[in-house]
């Protein structure tokens, strides 16, 4: 079912970025419905940061991005984050120093010095019970009090998302959060998405390891130059020969696409050349 037929939580409308000359989205619309996966793919410099930092506030653009039907394009990153919506970066490092639970409480912290004196006078702590929800989220909750190097790296992503969930989130925009997972972390970190998402969270997944990708998305968007140049579901992108082109330069798209007997996506060229970066 497309998000727009269920009343999307995260619309983009018309969204563009420029950058002096260079035109980092150009007219994007997409959706994401709660509960759903939706990735967002495309070559280097496609302009997938570019939307994410375009969503959140963090870059300046123009068109129309609603939250729950609420128009929020003119609202300042933090006042976004107030609508539910949080994202993760591309370099995403963990505060080493910390555990777990603290590089949680520190995404629920109240920025400023004001707020930093008022809860070293009054006491008051981060919502732990937000951040044991996060964790039991990822499937994290005997993790709290270790430190990010005793875990493994696909548990550190996790702990990345879960800092993401923390706070009321309904909406979380994940930038690469699968860099670096070998195949089988890969699979165990898809496994926790669709935990996520059936909680009735939406999520934006750029990633270019598209075995993840095309097995955990319900539906796909495809950047190339900045544009939208195909939507659809897993089965239709992984086949279609534009984006096949995009990512692999027209002349060397030499294989023709050969889907397994069992519908498999093994032998899409995306596949083969799917982690590329
Ligand atoms: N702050 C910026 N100032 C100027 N140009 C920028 C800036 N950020 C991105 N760009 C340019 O905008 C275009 C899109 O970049 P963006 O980082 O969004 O692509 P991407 O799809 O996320 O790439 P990757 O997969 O490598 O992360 C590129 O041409 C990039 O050089």
């Amino acid at each position: 079912m497309s998000a727009e037929a269920a009343g999307a939580l995260l619309q983009a409308r018309g969204l563009s970025v420029r950058y002096g000359g260079v035109v980092a989205n150009d007219d994007i619309t997409l959706d994401v419905g709660a509960g759903e996966i939706v990735g967002l793919i495309g070559p280097n410099g496609a302009g997938k940061t570019t939307f994410v930092d375009a969503v959140t506030g963090f870059t300046k653009s123009t068109g129309e991005v609603t939250m729950g039907g609420v128009r929020i394009d003119g609202y300042s990153p933090h006042r976004r984050r107030g609508t539910g919506m949080a994202r993760t970066w591309q370099a995403g490092e963990l505060f080493a120093d910390l555990t777990v639970a603290e590089n949680l409480a520190v995404a629920v912290q109240k920025p400023g010095l004001k707020a930093l004196f008022a809860d070293i006078f009054t006491g008051s702590k981060p919502p732990v019970k937000t951040i044991d929800e996060a964790l039991t989220m990822v499937g994290l909750t005997d993790a709290a009090d270790r430190h990010p190097s005793e875990l493994a790296l696909g548990q550190q992503k996790l702990v990345g998302v879960a800092r993401a969930l923390v706070g009321g989130t309904k909406m979380v925009l994940l930038d690469e959060p699968a860099a670096g997972l070998d195949t089988h972390e890969s699979r165990d970190f898809g496994n926790e998405l669709r935990r996520i998402a059936a909680t009735g969270i939406g999520v934006l997944l750029i990633d270019h390891d598209m075995s993840l990708v095309l097995d955990v998305c319900h539906r796909l968007y495809v950047l190339d130059f900045g544009k939208v140049i195909a939507a659809g579901a897993p089965q239709e992108i992984r086949d279609d020969p534009r984006v096949v082109s995009a990512y692999l330069g027209s002349a060397e798209v030499e294989a023709e696409v050969d889907i397994d007997a069992d519908g498999g996506p093994a032998a899409s060229p995306l596949l083969q050349k799917g982690t590329a970066q």
